[in-house]
């Protein structure tokens, strides 16, 4: 399987690389494998998440994402990677003033696609996440576990290779994480899409294999 994901001797910094949060980290991801990301609070988990799109650049070694050397790109190649990707956040990051079904469709209308093609994939798309009756409303009709579900809807709006997500069940009850943890394994197991998330509680049923990383003193490590 080949690998969506390449770091080597990676150094991620901010403050033109006085504050060092990676050092030297090394590790591949393959294509349709499920990643979890954990540590402790202020470790790097989300500057590592950043890294992986482009949010910021590596200090030092190399950083290759679905083909791309993140160390080296040109800024104007960035958009290119992120339409390979679907990122999810915690905070959900969804437009107040559009309509659910708009907001799903944002991926589509930034890469050109047609109206039609837009609609077509709204009304799938919000099928997939059970919300085809929230289609015409604001997300703040929504709840949070609703809103996390057009989130998801978004992310798969391009079928990604790889989707990155930044504790996306933080703000959300037992119920409605349960609904986002199962919507992501399906895109891993049914589309083959590499999924890599930031979270502090890995759920307790999950029923795919995955792998497991902690970052603890700049170091990321395979939990065996
Ligand atoms: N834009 C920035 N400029 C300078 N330092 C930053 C910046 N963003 C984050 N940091 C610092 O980098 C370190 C890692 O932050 P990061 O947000 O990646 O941690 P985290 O593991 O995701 O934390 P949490 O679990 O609390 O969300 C922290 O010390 C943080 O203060």
């Amino acid at each position: 399987m080949s690998n969506v994901i390449n770091a080597s001797n990676l150094i991620l910094s901010y403050d033109n690389g006085r504050k060092e949060v990676i050092k030297d980290a090394n590790f591949t991801v393959k294509k349709g494998e499920f990643v979890f990301i954990t540590g402790p609070s202020g470790s790097g988990k989300s500057t590592l998440l950043k890294s992986l799109y482009g949010r910021i650049k590596p200090t030092s070694g190399n950083l290759v994402v679905g083909g791309m050397d993140l160390a080296h790109v040109k800024p104007s190649k960035l958009q290119e990677l992120r339409t390979h990707m679907g990122i999810i956040f915690q905070d959900f990051k969804l437009v107040n003033e559009w309509t659910v079904s708009k907001n799903v469709v944002l991926p589509l209308m930034i890469a050109g696609y047609s109206i039609d093609v837009q609609n077509t994939q709204a009304h799938r798309l919000l099928k997939h996440v059970k919300l085809t009756e929230h289609a015409d409303k604001y997300p703040m009709e929504l709840s949070g576990g609703e809103q996390q579900r057009v989130g998801v809807a978004r992310a798969l709006a391009k079928n990604p290779v790889l989707i990155l997500a930044d504790e996306p069940t933080g703000n959300l009850d037992d119920y409605s994480s349960n609904v986002i943890w199962d919507l992501m394994e399906n895109a891993c197991q049914q589309l083959e899409t590499t999924v890599l998330v930031v979270t502090h509680k890995i759920p307790q049923v999950f029923s795919l294999p995955y792998r497991h990383f902690i970052i603890e003193g700049k170091g990321v490590y395979e939990v065996h």
